[in-house]
């Protein structure tokens, strides 16, 4: 991206914990502090956002008049109440970009001016350190550029893909909430590694450094993942004894539950419900 302010101007509305992700992000991408605006809810919240990144806080109907593209970051719960507040400044000619799990395109759509392109993507945290996984649908009135443009904004934090939305909510499963898993599954390894006797730091280091490792296999290697665990799995080993444990106790089940738990309220948040 452009290192100088380009004029075309990026607003988060709602810059939790993805919202922040995403913009530090794109500052680091190139965005110029001058192009991005900032909404909050809580003014001491716009205060710290504008002091650590030098971008402008503004209230959300100022926004709307000012940012060629509107992310919009809020809790599916809140996205009724900022629609409320933010679709009488919503000019059609606004890129509308939503984060939030669940939510329809046609659900903005209803709410925004006849003919306003809408674009829903589901991006993940990495988009911290730029390894972020983003997938992205547009609605009825988006066109390629509102899509390219898309791509843009997330391609500079990581992968993106587009996806037809049918299919958003299987996404949201997988890459959306995936990194928790991820996260989830070090914490228990790190607990194994305390009950073995080792130092929680160490049980630490030497789990982390084995997802590092085996995450860049499965990226770099082209090998499929059973192939990877094969090669990791000697005939009466270590490896074999563990695998017996995790299938007795149906840890594979269990992930295709927990997936499809996510993807089901994925869908139950589709209302912006509770
Ligand atoms: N956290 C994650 O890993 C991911 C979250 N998402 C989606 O992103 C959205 C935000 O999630 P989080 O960042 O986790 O939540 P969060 O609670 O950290 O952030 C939401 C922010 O929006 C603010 N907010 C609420 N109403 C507002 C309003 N009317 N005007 C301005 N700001 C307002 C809140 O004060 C809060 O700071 C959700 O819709 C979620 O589904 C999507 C992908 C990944
Ligand atoms: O847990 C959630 O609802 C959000 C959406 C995907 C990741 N976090």
């Amino acid at each position: 991206m452009d290192t100088s302010a380009s004029g075309q101007k990026i607003a988060f509305l709602g810059t939790g914990k993805i919202g922040e992700a995403l913009l530090s992000g794109l500052l680091r991408a190139g965005t110029h502090p001058a192009d991005v605006l900032v909404t909050a809810r809580r003014p001491e919240r716009a205060v710290e956002l504008a002091a650590a990144y030098g971008v402008t806080a503004v209230s959300n109907a100022e926004a709307a008049k000012l940012a060629d593209t509107l992310i919009l970051a809020v809790k599916p719960q809140d996205m009724g109440s900022l629609l409320d507040e933010l679709a009488p400044h919503v000019a059609a000619d606004r890129l509308v970009i939503s984060a939030a799990a669940g939510i329809p395109t046609a659900w903005f759509e209803e709410r925004l001016a006849t003919g306003t392109p809408v674009v829903r993507v589901m991006p993940n945290t990495p988009v911290l350190v730029d390894e972020g996984m983003s997938v992205i649908s547009g609605g009825s009135h988006a066109t390629e550029l509102h899509l390219a443009r898309t791509e843009e904004i997330f391609r500079s934090v990581g992968k993106a893909i587009r996806l037809p939305e049918s299919q958003q909510d299987a996404a949201t499963a997988l890459s959306g909430s995936g990194p928790a898993y991820f996260y989830f599954l070090v914490e228990a390894m790190t607990d194994a590694g305390i009950l073995l006797g080792l130092p929680r730091s160490v049980a630490h280091d030497l789990i982390v450094q084995s997802a590092i490792g085996a995450s860049v296999m499965l990226r770099d290697s082209g090998e499929h993942p059973v192939k990877l665990r094969e090669a990791v799995t000697s005939p009466a080993g270590t490896t074999i004894a563990a695998i017996r444990e995790l299938e007795n106790h149906g840890v594979r089940a269990a992930l295709l539950g927990a997936l499809e738990a996510a993807r089901d309220r994925s869908r139950e948040l589709a209302a912006g419900g509770k």
